[in-house]
Order: structure tokens, then C-alpha cells, then sequence
């Protein structure tokens, strides 16, 4: 049996089996099972790398990436032509692209590459279409960027949901507050720190067994902790924790009271690319989410050049803005002056370690 006959056994399985205090533990174990096949479906066939020769193995470039993905013709090869100079084809039929596409977005100082992908399907997850090379790409992104259309039905967004969380992407969620460390000896430890109100200590034993994870520690820190988020912990490597927005757009074809609907649920924005309307709503939204710095150097004596910001991550330090100015700086580093909101003083004083904030001025010092 292949590896997909044994996940939609599984799933069916778990189908037919009634959620009770008796089977918990039996759904719990097949929930981890899922867990593992699901990995094993993603690994690269033997001699095949990731995307390469397919057209998805773009490099990436620029201070951060996002990934467009939705169902085919919601709008996203038009998007991508609307927000960089990139031509992507557009046209009415399902799957007018083919490979992945990159556009440049410059935005606040930053350049963001923008990757247009072919649309998916259900069962993307599982092969469909291009759906395991479309969603490898997506896997790779700071942000994704759910493309949906707004006059189609409501499911479509818990579908794509699914697909995504089928490969190990976790949308905007953070990872499982649970400490899992493996040993070479000593059985199992498993404590937690508050009575837990979704798990207990036979369904992580059992869990671990059937891993045949027999020596670790665990510690879950989260009461609120589930099953599935302490399989999450154990496939570590296979997960991808991703903020995405949720696009919708074609707006111009819903009714006004729809809009407003849609306007207010959490992560999204709306849009209309056939009007123009809302596309700069949709860029601010996404600069928003990825939480990227702007901070501007200053040599000493000398006004601080506000022309050209260093783009850093979010709870950077002075060492990873040395590191965007010069691969060698922090050997030669001394000390910093800062200005803005992350100084106490202004300027003050920092070392190496300091974390910096949006839109501060830095002075590097060196021996
Ligand atoms: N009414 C309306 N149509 C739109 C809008 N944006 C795009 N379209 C149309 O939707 C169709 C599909 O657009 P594409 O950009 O090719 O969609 P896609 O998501 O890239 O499609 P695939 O690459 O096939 O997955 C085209 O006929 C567009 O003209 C919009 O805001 N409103
Ligand atoms: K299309
Ligand atoms: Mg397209």
C-alpha cells in the first residue's frame, strides 16, 4: 500500500471513529500516525530535488518573501502585476500559471519579493495539480498571502486551510508552548506545569511510544495544550509557523453589506483589482505583518542618511543590523550609539546585543 492509500485509511478511520473519553486515546495515536505519513508524502522523490527543473526554485531575494496562494483565477497573477513591475499572464481559464513567478515590491525602503504561484486545488497536499511543488513554495515564505474570491463560497478559505496545515504550515499561530528534549537514556519524564485541560500523561506516553521517542523529557507549559499541538512539538522539523492575510478580492461583484462582512474578520483586507480599489490597503497590510525595521545609520558628525534604511527582522539586534551593513563588521565592532524608540537615552550607549526598533538611528563604532 502506498503512502496515500495508508493516509486516507487512516482518515477514515478516524471518520468512523466516535469521539469519546474511550477513544481518545486510540484517535490520538492515529492522529500522530497521520502526522508522520504526512511528512513521509513530502519528502522528495529520489533524485528529484525540491522544485529544481520544474520552475519552482526560485532564489530568494530581497528582505523578505510572500507567497500568493489561492484556487485557481481568484486574482493573484493580476495582483502581482498591479504591485510590481513583474507581468504575470493573466486570463479567465483555471491554471494560466505554471510555475512560480517572482516580482520585486519595494515598499518602505525594503524590497519584498513577491511569488505568484499556479492556483491549487483540493487534494494539493496529496499531489492534485502542482499542489505539493505550490505548496513547498509557500512553505518557504515570510508571509502568505491566501488570495480568495469574494463571490465564491465561504469553504473555500477552510479548504486551502486544510491543505496548507496537511504539509506542516501553521497559520498564524505560534508554536506549542511545550518543552520536549530527547535523551539517550532515562526513560520517559513528562510533567506539566498547570493541571492540563486537553491532555494527560498516558496520551503523551503512548504518543511517544508509537514515535519510539522511549528516553525524553517533557514539559508542557500550556494548559490549554491539545493533542495535536504536542504531535506538532514532536514533527518540529516538518512545521512552519506563517503569518498569512487573507485577500479577498473581486469585490466589485458583492453586495455592499457582504463587503463589510468580510472587511471585519481578523487578518483581512478586501480588494478589487479590475477597479483598483483597496490594492494599497493590501500592500500597508502585508509591510504590517511581516514586521520589518527600517534603521538608518549615521556616521559620526555627519546627519543620518534617511535615504537608505538596513531592513531587519522583527527583535533584531545591533549585531544583525552590523551583519546587514558588512558580513565582517561585528569583528572590528566597539560599541554603538543609538537614537529612537529603543534608547533609553539618547543616544545611548549599547553593546552588541541591544535590540533595536523600527526606525532608529545607529552609529557604529569600531576599533
Ligand atoms: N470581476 C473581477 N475580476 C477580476 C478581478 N481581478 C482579476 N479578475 C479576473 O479574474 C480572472 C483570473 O485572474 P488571474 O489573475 O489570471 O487569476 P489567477 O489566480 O492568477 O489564476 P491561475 O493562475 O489560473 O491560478 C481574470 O479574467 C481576471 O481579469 C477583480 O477584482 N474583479
Ligand atoms: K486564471
Ligand atoms: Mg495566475
Amino acid at each position: 500500500m502506498g503512502v496515500s492509500e495508508k493516509i486516507k485509511e487512516i482518515e477514515e478511520e478516524m471518520r468512523r471513529t466516535q469521539k469519546n473519553k474511550a477513544t481518545e486515546y486510540h484517535l490520538g495515536l492515529l492522529k500522530g500516525k497521520l502526522a508522520r505519513l504526512r511528512a513521509q508524502l513530502l519528502e522528495p522523490a529520489p533524485g528529484a530535488g525540491a522544485g529544481a527543473g520544474t520552475g519552482f526554485d526560485v532564489s530568494k531575494s530581497g528582505d523578505a518573501r510572500i507567497a500568493l496562494v489561492g484556487f485557481p483565477s481568484v486574482g493573484k497573477s493580476t495582483l502581482l502585476s498591479k504591485i510590481t513591475k513583474t507581468k504575470s499572464e493573466v486570463a479567465a481559464y483555471s491554471f494560466t500559471t505554471l510555475t512560480a513567478i517572482p516580482g520585486v515590491l519595494e515598499y518602505g525602503g525594503a524590497e519584498i519579493q513577491i511569488l505568484d504561484l499556479p492556483g491549487i486545488i483540493e487534494g494539493a497536499s496529496e499531489g492534485k495539480g502542482r499542489g505539493r511543488q505550490v505548496i513547498s513554495a509557500a512553505k518557504t515564505s515570510d508571509l502568505i498571502m491566501m488570495v480568495l474570491d469574494a463571490t465564491k463560497k465561504a469553504e473555500q478559505r477552510a479548504l486551502l486551510e486544510a491543505e496548507l496545515e496537511a504539509v506542516g504550515i501553521r497559520l498564524n499561530r505560534q508554536r506549542p508552548n511545550i518543552y520536549l528534549k530527547q535523551k539517550k537514556a532515562g526513560g520517559m519524564k513528562i510533567n506539566f506545569m498547570s493541571t492540563p485541560k486537553n491532555l494527560d500523561e498516558k496520551m503523551i506516553y503512548n504518543i511517544l511510544r508509537d514515535y519510539k521517542m522511549l528516553n525524553c523529557e517533557v514539559l508542557v507549559r500550556d494548559e490549554d495544550a491539545t493533542v495535536d499541538d504536542f504531535i506538532d512539538v514532536i514533527m518540529e522539523a516538518n512545521r512552519k509557523y506563517i503569518k498569512c492575510l487573507y485577500v479577498y478580492n473581486k469585490i466589485d461583484c458583492i453586495s455592499m453589506e457582504f463587503l463589510d462582512q468580510l472587511a471585519h474578520e481578523d487578518h483581512t483586507v478586501v480588494m478589487s483589482c479590475e477597479l483598483d480599489l483597496g490594492i494599497s490597503d493590501v500592500v500597508e497590510r502585508a509591510w504590517k505583518e511581516l514586521n520589518l525595521m527600517r534603521i538608518y545609520t549615521k556616521r559620526k558628525g555627519v546627519e543620518p542618511d534617511f535615504s537608505e534604511a538596513l531592513i531587519v527582522r522583527q527583535d533584531s539586534t545591533v549585531e544583525d543590523v552590523c551583519d546587514q551593513v558588512h558580513r565582517t563588521l561585528k569583528e572590528s565592532f566597539k560599541y554603538a550609539l543609538v537614537w529612537g524608540a529603543s534608547a533609553r537615552h539618547v543616544p545611548q550607549r549599547v553593546g552588541l546585543g541591544h535590540v533595536v526598533a523600527d526606525e532608529d538611528v545607529i552609529t557604529i563604532v569600531t576599533k
